[in-house]
């Protein structure tokens, strides 16, 4: 099965697993967008009841243009279930998120939510973390110095930007320095570190969010939190 087919596979799994009168976070990401997909189609053809609340503006206009009804986060007490991506994820079920640049409202959403689920393929899965560059979103305003704050640190940081060589913006406005980090050793420590840093806004570890990680492949495989 190739990586497009793993892709709608977890996210069409995933749909099946939202039930009615849920209100759903929607995560951001190639994976996710099958997910939504396969989701729409739910509420299409059985009727399903969802209130969605989403994580990016490119979900929330997929999700808008297929008929599922999208809130504020505000709008609603907490959230059911979370569905969302990641760019890896080790053995704790903890994991590199932001390749999208969606970091920080990915992890606003989780942390209000009852139960996050994460869909990925098989080539995610790494312990420890690492081969994949760590995103930190940080305000605009003295990036350089940050940039080289974080190079000293040994922390090899680039900061991001689009095919057309232009310096990627958030939805909220600010950048991303990438981490080009081989192993990640200890995440908390490093999670710790950077949430130090002043303008940091939000870095792309997320610990301790993930409940189940459902993985791609001949067979699905759904991987539960043990602590
Ligand atoms: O910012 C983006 C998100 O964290 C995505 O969930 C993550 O990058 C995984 O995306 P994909 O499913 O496209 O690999």
């Amino acid at each position: 099965m190739d990586i497009v087919e793993q892709k709608k596979q977890v996210g069409k799994y995933a749909a099946s697993l939202v039930e009615d009168k849920m209100t759903v976070g929607l995560g951001t990401g190639s994976t996710v967008k099958f997910f939504v997909d396969a989701l729409a189609e739910r509420v299409k053809n059985e009727g399903l009841d969802i209130i969605g609340v989403t994580t990016s503006n490119r979900t929330a206009e997929q999700a808008t243009s297929l008929g599922i009804k999208i809130v504020d986060l505000d709008a609603v007490e907490n959230i059911d279930l979370t569905i969302d991506g990641a760019d890896r994820v080790n053995q704790q079920l903890d994991g590199i998120k932001g390749g999208g640049a969606a970091l920080l409202f990915e992890k606003i959403v989780a942390i209000n939510s009852k139960q996050n689920i994460w869909i990925v393929d098989e080539t995610k899965l790494a312990d420890p973390l690492g081969g994949f560059p760590l995103p930190v979103e940080v305000v605009t305003y003295g990036v350089g110095h940050l940039i080289e704050l974080f190079a000293k640190a040994d922390l090899h940081p680039v900061l991001r930007k689009d095919a057309a060589g232009e310096t990627v913006v958030t939805d909220n406005g600010n950048y991303i320095i990438d981490l080009h980090l081989d192993q990640i050793e200890n995440p908390v420590e490093l999670a710790d570190w950077l949430a130090q840093q002043v303008g940091v806004i939000e870095h792309g570890l997320f610990i301790n969010i993930a409940n189940h990680v459902i993985v791609a492949g001949e067979e699905i495989k759904v991987l539960d939190r043990k602590n």
